[in-house]
């Protein structure tokens, strides 16, 4: 039972932006980070897992194709925290919260419980009754995350979820997402350009450069000088902080402007 990846092609306009990419199973209960350069196909690997995006080759959750699946069945077993946030056009949280759990089939009473516990532990019931439109992009970035950690899906996607977070939000995120895999065994794929918040909650990275896969493995096996020279341009390093955490060191660029 995982997360299977293989054979994947997707092509956007004219241009193949993932090619043949064949992937390890990311099982039950792991937090996989993707990375790469900007542009590498991250949001579009993503996209195609979510079903917004076509794709040619194998996508199988738990052994059945994503392609397969019903929009209904697609809506409960693959959650997705986009780039772009919700709007919520003249909604409250609580009300865009609620009309994406009804959508999914749930009762009433049972969609209005999940909202109320997923508020509650993330410590934003404050914000159940705001308008959306009123929201600072980062609260729209939590309201989505508690969007999608309500839905309890069987795989979660989440693309670049830390983009609008300050440093408490951003462990306070990652935190969510270990939780959610731990307890739930659901699979994450967060895709990442923080080295340090990929270190702190990913047992896996996948390096994505060009469409393919350019690396795959602990942070340590994968985050070495030559793969940081060859896809990113820059010099850097895992060091050991006084607490005994990795932490990403960026050095230099390895051609100066
Ligand atoms: N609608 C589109 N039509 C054609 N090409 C596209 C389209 N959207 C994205 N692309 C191209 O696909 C490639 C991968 O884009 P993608 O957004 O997946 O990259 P990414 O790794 O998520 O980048 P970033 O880190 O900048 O968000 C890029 O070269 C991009 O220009």
């Amino acid at each position: 039972m995982s997360l299977q990846i293989s054979q994947l092609n997707i092509v956007r306009g004219k241009v193949a932006v993932v090619q043949s990419l064949d992937l390890a199973p990311m099982p039950p209960g792991s937090i996989t980070a993707l990375i790469g350069p900007n542009g590498a196909g991250k949001s579009t690997l993503i996209h195609a897992l979510a079903g917004s995006l076509p794709a040619r080759g194998q996508m199988l959750l738990d052994g059945v194709p994503l392609a397969s699946l019903t929009h209904r069945e697609r809506c409960q077993q693959v959650g997705l925290l986009p780039q772009t946030l919700p709007q919520g056009a003249g909604l409250t949280v609580y009300e865009l919260l609620l009309g994406g759990l009804l959508t999914l089939g749930l009762p009433h009473h049972q969609a209005e419980q999940r909202i109320e516990q997923g508020l509650q532990q993330l410590r934003l019931s404050h914000l159940a009754m705001r308008a959306m439109s009123s929201l600072s992009g980062g609260q729209r970035q939590m309201v989505a995350l508690v969007q999608l950690l309500a839905r309890q899906p069987r795989l979660l996607l989440l693309d670049e979820p830390s983009s609008a977070l300050d440093l408490h939000w951003q462990l306070a995120m990652v935190e969510a997402i270990s939780r959610d895999v731990r307890e739930r065994g659901s699979i994450a794929v967060l895709a990442l350009h923080d080295l340090n918040l990929a270190l702190r909650c990913c047992e896996r990275i996948i390096v994505l450069s060009e469409g393919r896969c350019a690396a795959d493995g602990s942070a340590l096996d994968v985050l070495d000088p030559d793969l940081l020279a060859k896809v990113y341009g820059i010099t850097g390093r895992i060091e050991q902080c006084s607490q005994g955490r990795p932490i990403f060191v960026l050095d230099h660029l390895v051609h100066p402007l």
